[in-house]
Protein backbone atom coordinates (compact mmCIF):
# COMPACT_ATOMS: atom_id res chain seq x y z
CA UNK A 1 0.00 0.00 0.00
CA UNK A 2 1.49 3.42 -0.61
CA UNK A 3 1.55 6.33 1.81
CA UNK A 4 -0.98 8.77 0.98
CA UNK A 5 0.43 12.76 0.94
CA UNK A 6 -1.82 14.65 2.74
CA UNK A 7 -0.93 17.91 3.60
CA UNK A 8 -2.14 18.13 7.25
CA UNK A 9 0.03 15.19 8.21
CA UNK A 10 3.57 16.90 6.92
CA UNK A 11 2.33 20.09 7.83
CA UNK A 12 3.36 21.51 11.20
CA UNK A 13 6.87 20.78 13.10
CA UNK A 14 9.08 18.97 11.41
CA UNK A 15 11.52 21.26 9.42
CA UNK A 16 13.05 18.51 7.40
CA UNK A 17 9.54 17.33 5.77
CA UNK A 18 8.61 20.39 5.08
CA UNK A 19 12.12 21.56 3.67
CA UNK A 20 10.77 19.18 0.34
CA UNK A 21 9.32 21.52 -2.38
CA UNK A 22 7.19 18.74 -3.41
CA UNK A 23 5.42 18.62 0.14
CA UNK A 24 5.66 22.24 1.21
CA UNK A 25 3.72 23.45 -1.66
CA UNK A 26 6.35 24.52 -3.94
CA UNK A 27 5.86 22.46 -6.81
CA UNK A 28 2.11 22.03 -6.74
CA UNK A 29 1.11 19.91 -9.74
CA UNK A 30 3.57 17.13 -8.52
CA UNK A 31 1.85 17.17 -5.10
CA UNK A 32 -1.52 16.74 -6.35
CA UNK A 33 -0.10 13.36 -7.79
CA UNK A 34 2.93 12.20 -6.03
CA UNK A 35 2.37 9.75 -3.25
CA UNK A 36 4.82 9.09 -0.24
CA UNK A 37 6.99 6.06 0.03
CA UNK A 38 8.76 6.50 2.35
CA UNK A 39 9.08 8.53 5.75
CA UNK A 40 11.16 8.44 8.65
CA UNK A 41 11.03 10.42 11.56
CA UNK A 42 13.61 10.71 14.12
CA UNK A 43 15.52 7.30 13.29
CA UNK A 44 18.58 6.43 14.46
CA UNK A 45 20.83 3.51 13.66
CA UNK A 46 23.03 1.79 15.60
CA UNK A 47 25.22 -1.15 14.92
CA UNK A 48 27.64 -2.85 17.27
CA UNK A 49 27.21 0.03 19.49
CA UNK A 50 28.42 2.21 16.74
CA UNK A 51 25.51 5.50 15.83
CA UNK A 52 25.72 4.93 11.79
CA UNK A 53 22.62 7.18 11.50
CA UNK A 54 21.15 9.99 13.62
CA UNK A 55 18.04 11.70 13.94
CA UNK A 56 16.86 11.27 10.25
CA UNK A 57 13.89 12.85 9.35
CA UNK A 58 13.18 12.14 5.63
CA UNK A 59 10.36 11.45 3.32
CA UNK A 60 10.39 10.52 -0.44
CA UNK A 61 7.76 10.44 -3.11
CA UNK A 62 7.05 8.70 -5.58
CA UNK A 63 9.18 9.08 -8.89
CA UNK A 64 11.92 11.03 -7.24
CA UNK A 65 14.76 10.95 -8.39
CA UNK A 66 17.75 11.49 -5.36
CA UNK A 67 21.63 11.97 -5.02
CA UNK A 68 22.77 11.26 -1.33
CA UNK A 69 26.16 12.65 -1.05
CA UNK A 70 28.56 12.96 1.49
CA UNK A 71 32.43 12.11 2.55
CA UNK A 72 33.19 8.44 3.12
CA UNK A 73 31.82 7.12 5.85
CA UNK A 74 29.50 9.99 6.41
CA UNK A 75 26.84 7.28 6.22
CA UNK A 76 25.33 7.17 2.96
CA UNK A 77 25.14 3.35 2.57
CA UNK A 78 23.65 2.88 5.82
CA UNK A 79 21.00 5.52 4.89
CA UNK A 80 19.93 3.89 1.45
CA UNK A 81 19.88 0.79 3.53
CA UNK A 82 17.41 1.96 5.69
CA UNK A 83 15.36 3.29 2.85
CA UNK A 84 15.48 -0.54 1.24
CA UNK A 85 14.31 -2.22 4.23
CA UNK A 86 18.33 -3.56 4.58
CA UNK A 87 18.25 -1.67 7.95
CA UNK A 88 15.60 -1.48 10.55
CA UNK A 89 15.80 1.50 12.93
CA UNK A 90 17.08 1.11 16.24
CA UNK A 91 15.27 4.55 17.26
CA UNK A 92 12.55 6.13 16.03
CA UNK A 93 9.76 5.74 13.54
CA UNK A 94 9.45 4.90 9.60
CA UNK A 95 6.79 4.01 7.46
CA UNK A 96 7.44 2.23 3.94
CA UNK A 97 5.16 1.43 0.99
CA UNK A 98 5.25 -1.80 -0.14
CA UNK A 99 7.61 -1.96 -3.47
CA UNK A 100 9.43 -3.96 -5.63
CA UNK A 101 13.32 -2.61 -5.19
CA UNK A 102 16.24 -2.90 -6.98
CA UNK A 103 19.37 -2.65 -5.33
CA UNK A 104 22.36 -2.25 -7.03
CA UNK A 105 25.06 -2.80 -3.43
CA UNK A 106 27.85 -0.55 -3.13
CA UNK A 107 30.50 -4.38 -3.32
CA UNK A 108 29.01 -7.21 -5.47
CA UNK A 109 29.61 -10.60 -3.68
CA UNK A 110 32.74 -11.82 -4.68
CA UNK A 111 32.17 -15.18 -4.27
CA UNK A 112 29.05 -16.41 -6.68
CA UNK A 113 30.14 -19.20 -8.59
CA UNK A 114 27.00 -19.44 -11.32
CA UNK A 115 28.15 -17.57 -14.66
CA UNK A 116 26.36 -14.74 -15.48
CA UNK A 117 24.15 -15.56 -18.01
CA UNK A 118 22.72 -18.81 -14.84
CA UNK A 119 22.75 -15.73 -12.54
CA UNK A 120 20.43 -13.21 -14.38
CA UNK A 121 18.16 -15.78 -15.57
CA UNK A 122 18.07 -17.06 -11.58
CA UNK A 123 17.67 -13.43 -10.98
CA UNK A 124 14.31 -13.02 -13.08
CA UNK A 125 13.11 -16.04 -12.47
CA UNK A 126 13.26 -15.22 -8.38
CA UNK A 127 11.72 -11.74 -9.30
CA UNK A 128 8.51 -13.84 -11.35
CA UNK A 129 9.38 -12.47 -14.71
CA UNK A 130 8.34 -14.38 -18.00
CA UNK A 131 11.07 -16.59 -19.71
CA UNK A 132 10.51 -15.06 -23.25
CA UNK A 133 10.35 -11.46 -21.81
CA UNK A 134 13.00 -11.91 -19.65
CA UNK A 135 15.50 -13.44 -22.18
CA UNK A 136 15.14 -10.67 -24.64
CA UNK A 137 15.85 -7.93 -22.24
CA UNK A 138 18.50 -9.86 -20.73
CA UNK A 139 20.11 -9.81 -24.23
CA UNK A 140 19.42 -6.22 -24.96
CA UNK A 141 21.50 -5.34 -21.58
CA UNK A 142 24.17 -7.96 -22.01
CA UNK A 143 24.36 -5.51 -25.69
CA UNK A 144 24.70 -2.18 -24.09
CA UNK A 145 27.04 -2.97 -21.52
CA UNK A 146 29.18 -5.41 -23.82
CA UNK A 147 29.54 -8.45 -21.94
CA UNK A 148 28.43 -11.22 -24.07
CA UNK A 149 31.49 -12.52 -24.41
CA UNK A 150 31.83 -13.21 -20.68
CA UNK A 151 28.13 -14.60 -20.50
CA UNK A 152 29.59 -18.30 -19.13
CA UNK A 153 32.36 -16.94 -17.10
CA UNK A 154 31.90 -17.61 -13.56
CA UNK A 155 30.83 -14.39 -11.67
CA UNK A 156 33.56 -14.74 -9.45
CA UNK A 157 36.04 -14.75 -11.95
CA UNK A 158 34.53 -11.45 -13.72
CA UNK A 159 36.50 -7.99 -13.41
CA UNK A 160 35.25 -5.81 -10.73
CA UNK A 161 33.65 -3.48 -13.72
CA UNK A 162 31.65 -6.75 -15.20
CA UNK A 163 30.55 -7.39 -11.97
CA UNK A 164 29.38 -3.75 -11.17
CA UNK A 165 27.67 -4.48 -14.39
CA UNK A 166 26.03 -7.37 -13.43
CA UNK A 167 24.81 -5.47 -10.15
CA UNK A 168 23.20 -2.76 -11.82
CA UNK A 169 21.75 -5.71 -15.02
CA UNK A 170 19.89 -7.51 -11.88
CA UNK A 171 18.20 -4.60 -10.19
CA UNK A 172 16.83 -3.27 -13.08
CA UNK A 173 15.85 -6.77 -14.89
CA UNK A 174 13.14 -6.81 -11.91
CA UNK A 175 11.54 -3.64 -13.59
CA UNK A 176 11.22 -1.74 -9.62
CA UNK A 177 9.36 0.67 -8.30
CA UNK A 178 12.31 1.82 -6.98
CA UNK A 179 15.65 1.47 -7.53
CA UNK A 180 18.38 1.93 -4.89
CA UNK A 181 22.14 2.24 -6.05
CA UNK A 182 25.31 2.87 -3.97
CA UNK A 183 27.83 4.53 -5.74
CA UNK A 184 26.82 2.75 -9.37
CA UNK A 185 29.46 4.30 -11.69
CA UNK A 186 32.47 2.51 -9.04
CA UNK A 187 34.93 0.76 -11.53
CA UNK A 188 33.02 1.71 -14.87
CA UNK A 189 34.50 3.29 -17.52
CA UNK A 190 33.50 6.33 -18.93
CA UNK A 191 31.63 4.80 -22.13
CA UNK A 192 29.49 2.71 -19.64
CA UNK A 193 29.36 5.61 -16.90
CA UNK A 194 27.55 7.62 -19.83
CA UNK A 195 25.23 4.85 -20.42
CA UNK A 196 24.44 3.90 -16.96
CA UNK A 197 23.04 7.83 -16.40
CA UNK A 198 21.11 7.27 -19.90
CA UNK A 199 19.45 4.20 -18.41
CA UNK A 200 18.54 5.72 -15.44
CA UNK A 201 17.19 8.78 -16.96
CA UNK A 202 14.96 6.89 -19.07
CA UNK A 203 13.88 4.85 -15.51
CA UNK A 204 13.35 7.95 -14.09
CA UNK A 205 10.24 8.88 -15.95
CA UNK A 206 8.21 6.47 -14.54
CA UNK A 207 10.47 5.32 -11.33
CA UNK A 208 11.68 6.64 -8.03
CA UNK A 209 15.66 6.68 -8.16
CA UNK A 210 17.77 7.02 -5.00
CA UNK A 211 21.41 6.72 -5.66
CA UNK A 212 24.69 6.82 -3.43
CA UNK A 213 27.64 8.66 -5.57
CA UNK A 214 30.91 10.87 -5.11
CA UNK A 215 30.39 12.00 -9.05
CA UNK A 216 28.62 15.25 -10.16
CA UNK A 217 27.92 14.13 -13.00
CA UNK A 218 25.44 11.48 -11.94
CA UNK A 219 24.06 15.02 -9.54
CA UNK A 220 23.81 16.46 -12.32
CA UNK A 221 22.68 14.56 -14.87
CA UNK A 222 20.12 12.82 -12.89
CA UNK A 223 18.98 14.27 -9.29
CA UNK A 224 16.92 17.85 -8.56
CA UNK A 225 17.16 16.49 -5.08
CA UNK A 226 20.51 16.37 -3.15
CA UNK A 227 20.27 15.13 0.49
CA UNK A 228 23.74 15.61 1.95
CA UNK A 229 25.02 13.40 5.28
CA UNK A 230 27.79 13.93 7.55
CA UNK A 231 28.67 11.69 10.74
CA UNK A 232 25.20 10.19 10.39
CA UNK A 233 22.97 13.21 9.60
CA UNK A 234 21.38 14.32 7.28
CA UNK A 235 23.25 18.22 7.42
CA UNK A 236 20.99 19.66 3.94
CA UNK A 237 17.87 18.65 1.74
CA UNK A 238 17.84 20.41 -0.87
CA UNK A 239 16.51 20.64 -4.77
CA UNK A 240 18.34 21.94 -8.05
CA UNK A 241 16.32 22.77 -11.38
CA UNK A 242 17.70 20.19 -13.84
CA UNK A 243 17.32 21.43 -17.50
CA UNK A 244 16.77 19.18 -19.93
CA UNK A 245 18.94 18.43 -22.47
CA UNK A 246 18.42 18.93 -26.05
CA UNK A 247 19.84 17.26 -28.93
CA UNK A 248 20.36 19.29 -31.89
CA UNK A 249 19.93 17.29 -35.51
CA UNK A 250 20.49 19.39 -38.87
CA UNK A 251 18.90 17.28 -41.91
CA UNK A 252 19.35 18.11 -45.25
CA UNK A 253 15.18 16.85 -46.30
CA UNK A 254 14.57 15.65 -49.56
CA UNK A 255 11.76 18.55 -50.60
CA UNK A 256 10.44 21.72 -47.88
CA UNK A 257 7.17 20.05 -48.09
CA UNK A 258 7.92 17.03 -45.71
CA UNK A 259 8.12 19.59 -43.32
CA UNK A 260 4.66 19.93 -43.00
CA UNK A 261 4.23 16.26 -41.77
CA UNK A 262 6.72 16.73 -39.11
CA UNK A 263 4.75 20.31 -37.61
CA UNK A 264 4.66 17.99 -34.09
CA UNK A 265 8.62 18.71 -34.28
CA UNK A 266 10.32 22.20 -33.06
CA UNK A 267 12.19 22.72 -36.26
CA UNK A 268 13.28 25.24 -37.91
CA UNK A 269 14.45 26.07 -41.99
CA UNK A 270 17.91 27.27 -41.70
CA UNK A 271 18.60 27.18 -45.56
CA UNK A 272 17.07 25.60 -48.80
CA UNK A 273 16.53 21.83 -48.13
CA UNK A 274 18.26 22.35 -44.59
CA UNK A 275 16.12 21.85 -41.33
CA UNK A 276 17.40 22.19 -37.44
CA UNK A 277 15.42 20.26 -35.10
CA UNK A 278 15.89 20.48 -31.41
CA UNK A 279 14.60 17.34 -29.61
CA UNK A 280 14.35 16.91 -25.87
CA UNK A 281 17.58 14.14 -25.42
CA UNK A 282 15.24 11.24 -24.19
CA UNK A 283 13.51 11.69 -27.93
CA UNK A 284 16.45 11.92 -29.97
CA UNK A 285 16.48 8.23 -31.48
CA UNK A 286 12.62 8.94 -32.47
CA UNK A 287 12.70 11.40 -34.13
CA UNK A 288 15.79 10.44 -35.76
CA UNK A 289 14.13 7.44 -36.98
CA UNK A 290 11.23 9.67 -38.24
CA UNK A 291 13.31 11.70 -40.00
CA UNK A 292 15.20 9.30 -41.84
CA UNK A 293 12.29 6.98 -42.66
CA UNK A 294 10.96 10.15 -44.03
CA UNK A 295 14.07 10.22 -46.98
CA UNK A 296 15.99 13.06 -44.93
CA UNK A 297 20.52 13.01 -44.10
CA UNK A 298 21.00 13.95 -41.08
CA UNK A 299 24.17 16.76 -41.47
CA UNK A 300 25.03 17.04 -37.44
CA UNK A 301 23.94 15.98 -33.82
CA UNK A 302 25.18 18.02 -31.25
CA UNK A 303 23.92 18.54 -27.59
CA UNK A 304 22.90 21.62 -26.04
CA UNK A 305 21.29 22.18 -21.96
N1 LIG B 1 27.80 -3.00 9.76
C1 LIG B 1 28.48 -2.00 10.36
N2 LIG B 1 29.09 -2.21 11.56
C2 LIG B 1 29.75 -1.22 12.19
N3 LIG B 1 29.89 0.02 11.70
C3 LIG B 1 29.33 0.28 10.52
C4 LIG B 1 28.57 -0.70 9.79
N4 LIG B 1 28.10 -0.15 8.66
C5 LIG B 1 28.56 1.12 8.66
N5 LIG B 1 29.27 1.37 9.77
C6 LIG B 1 29.93 2.63 10.12
O1 LIG B 1 28.99 3.66 9.87
C7 LIG B 1 29.62 4.77 9.26
C8 LIG B 1 28.92 5.07 7.96
O2 LIG B 1 29.19 4.03 7.02
P1 LIG B 1 28.58 4.05 5.56
O3 LIG B 1 29.08 2.83 4.87
O4 LIG B 1 27.13 4.26 5.65
O5 LIG B 1 29.28 5.36 4.98
P2 LIG B 1 29.40 5.87 3.46
O6 LIG B 1 29.13 7.32 3.49
O7 LIG B 1 28.59 5.03 2.57
O8 LIG B 1 30.95 5.63 3.20
P3 LIG B 1 31.77 5.41 1.80
O9 LIG B 1 31.64 6.67 0.99
O10 LIG B 1 33.17 5.21 2.28
O11 LIG B 1 31.21 4.19 1.13
C9 LIG B 1 31.09 4.41 9.11
O12 LIG B 1 31.80 4.97 10.17
C10 LIG B 1 31.10 2.91 9.18
O13 LIG B 1 32.29 2.43 9.73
Amino acid sequence: MLLKIEDEQIGGNDKLLNSNPIQSGKIKEKQRFYMDIFKARKVSKEIAGVKVLQDISLCVSQGETIAIKGTNGSGKSSLIKLIGGIYEPSYGNIERAEMNIGYVPEHFPENIRFSINDYLHLIAKISGKLEQKINKKIESYVDVFAIGEFLQTPLRKCSKGTKQKVGIIQALLKEPDLILLDEPLTGLDQTTQSKVIKLLQAFANNTTIILTTHEQVLISELAPRIIEVDKGKIISDSFVEIKEKLNIIKAKVPQNSILQELTFIDQKLIEENTVEVKVPFTESDKVLKILLEQGCSIIELKEMR
